[in-house]
């Protein structure tokens, strides 16, 4: 019999809470709360009673599928779009009806909103205004340092490419050292490894400036490379927020379970600390009772090849570090990943083990 696979041990934090709400080693910089917006009478709401808070210094990114309201969101926030209801505080301050101008907050733009006939250094001063020109020059000088764009400061935007055009919109909001930086798919329009690599620089970036930030985004590779808290989104709501690994451990729900990381979903009758399922007894996450749903990570699920095996490999796909498996037993098709080394072929029958904890879902 062939182990093709160790699995990972999640151990649960006791103290998170299903919502993963837990004191927060920042001081609040914006509370958001009750944010409501409805657009028309017969819609449902594009964003329905959000309430969150936002450490100083805290990259909070808002993550969920198109059009469930993450925009809006960062619109009310940023004050161009008004809220049906809720309120916004900023430092203590209430800003929920202040124009965009008056409330201290930076947005980065997902086309990034330069100014195509200025150049770089123009673009970056744009917000000195109410400096003397020669120190408005040295602020902007050392913005473009601080994005790595030194000596580009005379070109025009186009004649840049998009990772740098993303970085002078940075540098030219964090030249007015706002507190809080609103980010809407700001890497939506550089390539696959460009996106990796400056999403790092932007988020030391605003480590350095000392900047919050929330993004919005529906990449959750990003979100959980990027953001100190992620907030879910489903349908206007916020469905659970929490650490990137509190979110993947202990989602609440089949949606978050599914929208972060893959699952496989199943069914089983707990018993406390416990469950039935199909995969036998096994430990649960949290206590649930009666009938529950549960979401099982494909990398907790252990591989034996075994001719007599229920079950057989229907799918595979090779990625370097890991492989895919899709394996078929009866009725029921689970995703496995396993490690790189033996590999199964199509056709080839198994079992399968989970011997983990596994997380029921509401
Ligand atoms: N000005 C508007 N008038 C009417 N409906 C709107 C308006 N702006 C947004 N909506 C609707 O509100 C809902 C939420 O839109 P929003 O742009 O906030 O979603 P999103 O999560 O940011 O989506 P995406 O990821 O596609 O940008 C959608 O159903 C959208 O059609």
């Amino acid at each position: 019999m062939n182990q093709l696979h160790k699995t990972l041990t999640f151990k649960m934090p006791a103290e998170a809470s299903p919502l993963g709400y837990r004191p927060k080693p920042f001081k609040v910089l914006l509370e958001v709360s009750q944010l409501h917006r409805r657009f028309t009478p017969e819609a449902a709401p594009a964003v329905e009673r959000v309430s969150f808070t936002l450490g100083e210094g805290e990259l909070l990114a808002l993550l969920g599928p198109s059009g469930c309201g993450k925009t809006t969101t960062l619109r009310m926030i940023g004050g161009f779009e008004a809220p049906d209801a809720g309120t916004i505080t900023l430092r203590g301050r209430d800003i929920t009806r202040l124009p965009p101008e008056q409330r201290g907050i930076g947005f980065v733009f997902q086309d990034y909103a330069l100014f195509p006939h200025l150049n770089v250094l123009d673009n970056v001063k744009f917000g000195l205004r109410q400096m003397t020109r020669p120190d408005a020059i040295a602020r902007a000088e050392e913005m473009l340092a601080l994005v790595g764009l030194t000596g580009l400061g005379r070109r025009r935007p186009h004649e840049l490419s998009g990772g740098q055009q993303q970085r002078v919109a940075l540098a030219r909001t964090l030249a007015v050292a706002p507190p809080l930086i609103l980010m809407d798919e700001p890497f939506s329009n550089l390539d696959a490894a460009m996106r990796v690599e400056t999403r790092q620089e932007v988020r030391k970036l605003l480590n350095n400036a000392g900047s919050a930030g929330i993004l919005v985004t529906h990449d959750q590779e990003e979100a959980m490379a990027m953001a100190d808290r992620i907030a879910v989104i489903e349908a206007g709501r916020v469905v659970q927020i929490g650490t990137p690994d509190e979110i993947y451990r202990n989602p609440v729900s089949a949606f978050v379970a599914s929208f972060l990381g893959r699952s496989n979903i199943l069914q089983g009758t707990a018993n406390g600390m416990n469950v039935t399922t199909a995969f036998g007894n096994l430990p649960l996450s949290r206590a649930a009772n009666g009938a529950v749903q549960l979401a099982v990570r494909p990398e907790q699920i252990m591989l034996d090849a075994d001719p007599d095996g229920a079950a057989s490999v229907v799918g595979r796909e090779f990625r370097g570090h890991d492989q895919l498996y899709w394996v078929q037993e009866g009725e029921r098709c689970m995703l496995v990943i396993s490690g790189p080394g033996a590999t199964l072929a199509i056709g080839e029958r198994v079992r399968m083990r989970i011997c983990d904890c596994v997380v029921p879902l509401s």
